[in-house]
């Protein structure tokens, strides 16, 4: 089944709330880019997100953070594609040390899973 990755900095326009917390749309918006990605490659169709079934935020995201966000078509049906997300967040800003240090995380931190099912409608099917 395909996968995709994006890898993204959240910067301080993605901040919202205090203390720069990122809105937890910011995790959909990177989670619909992933599943026009693994559209293309599977139909070489942007397609159309029907829906999520499920979608869990674990952990808070901060401007400066790097978020990875990865999905995994996982059941093709007609003209439906099943598939699952996560967001991982990879570096952090370390403005204790100062206000430009920053640390790749030995263990990523899972902020957002999520599963969802998007169409692509017969007639654009390129691929079979
Ligand atoms: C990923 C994209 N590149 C980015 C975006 O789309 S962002 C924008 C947000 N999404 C939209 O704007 C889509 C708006 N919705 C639609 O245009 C339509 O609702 C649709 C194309 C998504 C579905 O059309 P509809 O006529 O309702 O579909 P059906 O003919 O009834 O069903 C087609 C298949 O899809 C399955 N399905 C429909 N809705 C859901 C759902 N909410 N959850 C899970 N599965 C759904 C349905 O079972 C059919 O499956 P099969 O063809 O049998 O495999």
């Amino acid at each position: 089944m395909e996968k995709a990755m994006i890898r993204m900095r959240m910067s301080m326009h993605d901040a919202h709330y205090g203390g720069n917390l990122v809105d937890g749309a910011k995790m959909l918006q990177l989670f619909g880019d992933v599943a026009t990605e693994l559209l293309i490659r599977n139909d070489g169709d942007e397609g159309l997100f029907a829906g999520y079934d499920k979608v869990e935020f674990k952990a808070p995201v901060f401007a400066g953070d790097y978020i990875e966000a990865v999905g995994e078509i996982v059941s093709v049906g007609n003209s439906s594609r099943k598939m699952v997300f996560e967001a991982r967040k990879v570096i952090i800003p370390r403005p204790d040390i100062n206000e430009s240090a920053c640390d790749v995380l030995d263990e990523p931190v899972v902020v957002c899973r999520a599963e969802g099912t998007c169409v692509v409608p017969k007639d654009k099917q390129r691929r079979k």
